[in-house]
């Protein structure tokens, strides 16, 4: 039994209270529920009293003693941090293609010559399934010492049935031993490999009558995602797999109106997806429909700022009232950054959000986009106890002192295991 953690006096506790039932959106997403002076008692890792400092004292009464105290003085406190689109569990690097972009090249002439997400396809089969559980912790105590406590991670390197389930153990087996809470998807639809790439239905086939299926069997797997683009999967092929997905209980996510606008969104919104991401190329029809069907968006600037594209127009987006999501999208290919603090500097800075909204949309919203909403994203009773310090004196000094690390102390389950930036 380990002791009550009292987090005490933050100069702002964001606790986004009152969100967890449904995403939020439109002018909600500004209403961070900000108590000054505000603190926390986590016990046996669920939040029990959260309230301004002095209405918390008289709830914990003499149980003071018992409790390991923090002081939050000066700081911002907010929810754990949430990713909800991660490629994180992968083999191998692209640096060179890094370099090639920088030449000119572009993603999509650089994976139709057989790069890209074939490359790290080649190099995840390749490797075993202890060399993934290594290569991939590193990169979980890097989102750890950036405040995020639970991310996403998809499958979709195997691109066949053994190797998309070797993906989902190694990610399963990450979630069991890494304080960082771990959400699968499958996404054996991430692109067509080589050798159907004559015949692209067989291999849609392939994933609806032979991988889905099994996927479901295994219980690795939440969500069933596709990488619908032009010169990947179409929208009706999108809607075939996440159907099929549905249909085995796998909840639908789909990669939408990245590189070129391709009726992603409206495919999302026509099958019911939970969330559409990337967003890029979005219409105004697609996001109309997107609000009518309540899917979340899920915004990642950070591949926008690597592609040297320009980002998503979240402003029109949330002026929708579409629920806005943000996301580092970690992948060796097109956002190799486990920094989702810098996201949300970019969520202000290349699209426009305000310092409140970021906050929203990296946590109680990004909770909703992996149907996690009731359990955590917002610092109320009941919740987990996962929490972050901010190095920073209000919320708007988190986006203006940009780029740089300014968490503090991180807690997972009423644990501290980030201190002064440091992995304990
Ligand atoms: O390039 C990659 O490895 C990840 C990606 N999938 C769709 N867009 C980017
Ligand atoms: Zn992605």
């Amino acid at each position: 039994m380990t002791k009550p953690l009292f987090v005490r006096r933050a100069a702002q506790l964001v606790t986004l209270r009152g969100t967890s039932e449904t995403p939020v959106s439109g002018k909600r997403m500004s209403d961070l529920g900000i108590i000054e002076d505000g603190s926390v008692w986590v016990e046996d890792g669920t939040i029990r009293y959260v309230g301004h400092d002095s209405d918390v004292l008289a709830q914990v009464g003499e149980r003071l003693s018992e409790a390991d105290q923090i002081d939050a003085r000066g700081k911002v406190v907010t929810p754990g941090l949430v990713d909800p689109h991660t490629h994180v569990v992968f083999a191998g690097s692209r640096e060179n293609e890094f370099e090639m972009r920088l030449s000119g090249a572009t993603y999509m002439e650089i994976m139709n010559a057989g790069g890209g997400i074939h490359s790290t396809t080649q190099a995840t089969r390749n490797a075993s399934e202890e060399q993934l559980y290594q290569e991939t912790l590193p990169r979980l105590d890097r989102f750890l010492q950036h405040g995020v406590t639970t991310v996403e991670a998809k499958s979709g390197y195997g691109l066949s049935l053994e190797h998309e389930l070797k993906q989902l153990r190694v990610a399963k087996r990450l979630d069991d031993d890494h304080p960082v809470d771990i959400v699968s998807t499958f996404m054996g639809a991430h692109a067509v490999p080589e050798a159907y790439k004559d015949d692209p239905d067989r291999f849609v086939d392939i994933v609806i009558h032979e991988m889905i299926p099994k996927v479901a069997e295994s219980g690795l797997a939440e969500f069933n995602d596709v990488f619908c683009e032009l010169g990947v999967f179409t929208p009706e092929q999108s809607e075939r797999i996440l159907t099929a997905g549905k249909e085995h209980g796998l909840l639908p996510k789909i990669h939408a109106d990245e590189i070129e606008p391709y009726r992603g969104a409206e495919t999302a919104a026509r099958v019911g997806a939970v969330s559409a991401d990337h967003l890029l190329r979005v219409t105004d029809a697609g996001i109309k429909q997107m609000a009518d069907a309540g899917v979340v968006a899920v915004l990642l600037p950070g591949t926008a700022f690597f592609l040297m594209t320009e980002a998503a127009n979240a402003r029109k987006m949330i002026d929708a009232g579409v629920p806005v999501a943000l996301s580092t999208d970690r992948n060796p290919g097109s956002s190799p950054t486990e920094s989702l603090p810098f996201i949300m500097n970019l969520g202000c800075l290349s699209m426009n959000m305000t310092p409140a909204e970021v906050i929203t949309a990296a946590t109680i919203n990004a909770a909703h986009a992996i149907k996690r909403g009731h359990v955590i994203g917002s610092v109320e009773t009941g919740k987990q106890g996962d929490l972050v310090i901010f190095d920073a004196p209000n919320v708007a000094y988190m986006q203006y002192n940009y780029a740089v690390n300014l968490v503090d102390t991180v807690v997972k389950k009423g644990k501290v295991v980030v201190k002064q930036g440091s992995l304990l």
